[in-house]
């Protein structure tokens, strides 16, 4: 027994096979043959309805009266219909019957009961459409069950119960019957094939028995010779199995239920063909509108051997006015046909409601409930951990890749930072081989916050990580823990770090952590119920719940570190900080030769990439990969066969300063204007001596609300700035206002973003560099939240102002006395980007001769005998709004903020 329910499966098919046959043909044949299979001599023909069928008195009145032959009352002979009721008896006619049967073999044996051929097409073609939706293995089971069928017939008791079935509905102890004799031939049909399988089953033989036992051998290897080898199934429907078994319920029902079981007819079809006949047994009026008729089956398979109506279901049915109406018309007929008082049809009153009235007033719950599911799947749709639908919503969203196949990013595929990367091979190497470490009792590091801008490749470290330590990588976002339900977020949580134990050694990366992990207490948190509170200290308690030997490294990754809670940050959680920022020239230089690798292209790779990484500072790595992109988008464009160097300088371009706007056109007085104010920010940078000189201008509208720009060239990744520095820049930046003093009666509103810049920088002078010598060293934090309580005082203020102002004004004389003296210079500038629209480095070498300074050795290399082509934009304004200038721990340092103020100059958006 135990070995059948192992192999419920076949189990399962078998026991579908039987009912296959039991049922299937036999349904068929049933309907079939209905009308000559009902028809059996009865000995009478009931007159009225209060004379039981096969009243022997009726009959004999009927016999003598017609001679032996059967005629109703009215005289007619049986077996014809009435005139004008023809259609009753017509094959679509309610009293057609369905197509003649063969007689029935019987069987040889007294207990089974062979097929017949019918019955035998019809289990062909219940294989045939079998076949088509199962696979070839089980539909090979099924077919061999069949045949077996076919050979040896069915139990004469399940026969008798179909046959039953076709005279009377099914009843309790009719189907008892079928299932236990379906059962038990599913059992004996089970057996014989489990002792035939291991009867052959002598020793493994084919590749897959091999293969199979190679496989138990890893588990039980203990078997010992002469142990009877017992194959294990698993238990399972499958869905071959499944649609088999409706598709045979279905048939079962038919059979039971056929459903052409009724027929509407008229009050006249049912006086004239029926009633007038004695045919009738009883009426039953449903609802009030409806009669049903129920006839003497017998008397009327005699009288109308054709007609369905012998069928233990088949009833006829005719509609009424008024219940009142239609008892008048009854009593009218019986009165007519002289029927005694006593014999009259009983009629009954019953209300009776279809399945459709039932459902209805449910409709709206069910609607609600299908719904509700199928929003819930569609909101928790996508969760990698198999979760979905309102059940799933604790789940944790987090993707998993598999490191085999999609983690494919190695160290090498992350460009331009060495020390991010040293930091984090540790884990790699803990994750490989952790041995080593636990042997000298050292704990590894339980997880590695890596902080810096966006796009700067922490998520591609955290991959290569992954990668490189060859483990499964969980990676989520912060925000994806966060739901509307309270206690989601904790769940989510426990998931993810339930999931990575189970799959350890493996990595788990939460991006923007910053979302759920805030300071407590401050900013996002409302108070101690918060959701998100929930969230984060869940993430502290599983990450204090790893033991020291479980290898799941937690990396993190954020923009913003400064806001993150200081439980996150303390050993034994993230202990390793690793700040990423936006690479150097070197580093770009790297990025840029990771990502050319895909791309086509003649150019000398050494000096490209010098060349592009000049062009880009500013840019993080995700800049850098979309340039790249854009410039094989843009040289696709064109038909181009490879990428050549303009292809990338248009592709920085477009990234940075957006599409040509050659809509937007500038009329000459605004163009003129702009031509000078760039002129006079070109003179200033090529003059000055710590001032950037410049690479490109142009006075071409671009998108983001440009009507202009132009690109210095940075002497080097600046760290340090000192004070002479900062007064030529700021001279320079202030230049395009001087030159539209110089040039113009009045001036514009072109030069507002240029104050913006030179008053940060003359600000963090006086109050966190310590460059003014009225205010000393003093450092005052730009903190929006001390908007309202300066934490300095009113005469400290007073002092900051005006030492703020006598800085300024001291670039402003600098760029004004230099402005004045090159005045004529400017003019030819202008005049030149006003017929040109675009200048370069070279056209300033022709109009101003050769830079009076050194040149910045490393760019001078890419730029010098260029013929001017380079296209260098100024960088993103998002990467250029730098958090507040200096001071700070994940601020950068003066020289950098300042370096990332420099670059945006030029943009003369309003
Ligand atoms: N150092 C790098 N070397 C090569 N490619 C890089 C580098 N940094 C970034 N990239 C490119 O930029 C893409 C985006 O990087 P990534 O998603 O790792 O940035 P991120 O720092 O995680 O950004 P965010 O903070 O917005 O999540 C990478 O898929 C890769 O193509």
């Amino acid at each position: 027994m135990t070995t059948l329910f192992r192999r419920s499966s076949s189990l399962a098919r078998l026991a579908t096979t039987h009912i296959d046959t039991n049922v299937c043909p036999l349904s068929r044949s049933l309907r079939r043959s209905i009308a000559r299979t009902a028809y059996h001599p009865a000995s009478t023909i009931r007159t009225y309805s209060t004379v039981k069928p096969g009243d022997p008195k009726d009959g004999k009145n009927l016999n003598a009266n017609t001679g032996g032959k059967q005629v109703t009352r009215d005289g007619s002979r049986p077996g014809k219909p009435a005139r004008g009721f023809e259609s009753l008896y017509s094959d679509a006619g309610p009293l057609s019957h369905r197509g003649a049967s063969d007689a029935k073999q019987q069987t040889d044996s007294p207990q089974m009961s062979m097929l017949t051929k019918e019955e035998q097409e019809a289990l062909d073609s219940l294989l045939s459409t079998i076949r088509k939706g199962l696979p070839a293995s089980d539909a090979n089971a099924v077919e061999k069950s069949f045949e077996e069928f076919k050979r040896k017939g069915i139990p004469s008791e399940v026969r008798e119960v179909m046959e039953n079935l076709k005279n009377r509905p099914l009843d309790i102890a009719s189907a008892a019957k079928l299932v236990s004799w379906t059962g038990r031939l599913a059992r004996e049909q089970a057996s014989k094939r489990i002792a035939e399988e291991s009867k052959g089953f002598v020793g493994p033989k084919s590749g897959e028995e091999k293969q199979g036992k190679k496989e138990k051998s890893k588990g039980d290897d203990k078997k010992k010779p002469g142990e009877m080898n017992f194959k294990e199934f698993t238990a399972k429907l499958d869905t071959g199995t499944f649609l088999a078994t409706a598709f045979v319920a279905y048939l079962l029902y038919r059979t039971v239920m056929p459903s052409e079981n009724s027929k509407d007819i008229t009050f006249q079809e049912f006086k004239t063909t029926f009633f007038d006949k004695g045919l009738v047994d009883k009426l039953t009026v449903i609802n009030r509108h409806r009669v049903r008729v129920d006839l003497h089956r017998e008397a009327t398979g005699r009288m109308y051997p054709e007609s369905p109506a012998q069928h233990g279901n088949f009833r006829y049915y005719f509609s009424i006015g008024s219940v009142e109406a239609f008892e008048r018309q009854l009593e009218d007929v019986q009165n007519s046909l002289g029927i005694p008082s006593s014999e009259r049809i009983p009629v009954s009153y019953v209300n009776e409601t279809g399945w459709i009235n039932v459902l209805m007033p449910l409709a709206p719950t069910i609607l609600f409930v299908l719904s509700i599911y199928w929003f819930s799947r569609r909101a928790g749709g996508g969760g990698a951990s198999g979760s979905s639908g309102i059940f799933g919503i604790g789940k944790s969203k987090a993707k998993k890749f598999n490191h085999e196949t999609e983690v494919q990013v190695r160290f090498k595929d992350v460009a331009g930072m060495d020390e991010a990367k040293q930091e984090i091979m540790e884990f790699v190497s803990f994750l490989k081989t952790p041995d080593q470490y636990q042997r000298l009792g050292a704990k590894i590091p339980r997880g590695a916050l890596l902080s810096g801008p966006p796009g700067t490749g922490k998520t591609l470290l955290a991959k290569a990580t992954a990668g490189e330590s060859q483990v499964p990588f969980f990676s989520i976002s912060g925000s994806e823990f966060v739901e509307i339900f309270v206690g989601v977020g904790a769940s989510r949580v426990r998931d993810l770090f339930q999931n990575a134990r189970k799959n350890a050694p493996c990595i788990i990366f939460i991006d923007e952590i910053d979302a759920v992990g805030k300071a407590r207490g401050k900013g996002g948190f409302s108070g101690g119920n918060d959701e998100r509170e929930g969230t984060l200290n869940q993430i502290l308690t599983e990450m204090d719940g790893f033991n020291t030997t479980e290898q799941v490294v937690v990396l993190a990754g954020t923009n913003r570190p400064d806001v993150l809670d200081q439980a996150l940050l303390r050993p034994g959680r993230f202990d390793r900080h690793i700040a990423i920022d936006r690479p150097t020239t070197e580093g770009r230089k790297q990025v840029f030769l990771v990502h050319l690798g895909k791309i086509v292209t003649s150019e000398d790779m050494d000096h490209l990439t010098g060349r592009l990484a000049a062009l880009t500072p500013g840019f993080s790595g995700a800049d850098i990969a979309n340039c790249v992109n854009e410039a094989a988008l843009i040289a696709a464009r064109t038909s181009a066969d490879k990428v050549t160097m303009t292809h990338f300088e248009q592709a920085i371009e477009r990234v940075i300063g957006g599409l040509e706007k050659k809509s937007l056109v500038l009329n000459p007085e605004e163009k003129r204007t702009v031509a000078y104010h760039e002129a006079g920010h070109a003179i200033c940078g090529w003059f000055f001596k710590y001032a950037d000189p410049l690479l490109k201008v142009s006075i071409i509208p671009r998108g983001r609300g440009t009507l202009g720009y132009a690109q210095y060239l940075p002497q080097g990744d600046a760290y340090l700035m000192n004070v002479n520095q900062l007064m030529d820049r700021m001279a320079m930046t202030l230049a395009g206002r001087v030159s539209e003093e110089l040039h113009f009666d009045t001036v514009t509103s072109g030069a507002s973003d240029d104050f913006n810049k030179v008053t940060r920088m003359a600000t963090a002078m006086v109050t966190k560099w310590g460059m003014s010598s009225k205010i000393g060293y003093l450092f005052y934090e730009d903190d929006q939240q001390q908007q309202l309580h300066k934490p300095f005082s009113e005469a400290t203020a007073q002092n900051i102002d005006s030492e703020v102002r006598r800085i300024i004004d001291d670039a402003y004389k600098q760029c004004r006395d230099l402005l004045t003296e090159k005045k004529k210079e400017i003019g030819l500038v202008a005049e030149e980007l006003l017929s040109k629209e675009v200048i370069g480095r070279d056209d300033l070498v022709r109009i101003l001769g050769k830079r009076p300074f050194d040149e910045n050795k490393e760019f001078s290399k890419y730029f010098d005998g260029t013929g001017g082509k380079s296209a260098p934009p100024p960088p993103p304004q998002e990467l250029i709004d730098p958090p507040p200038v200096g001071g700070g721990p994940n601020v950068p340092t003066p020289g950098v903020a300042i370096q990332r103020i420099w670059d945006r100059r030029g943009d003369l958006s309003s």
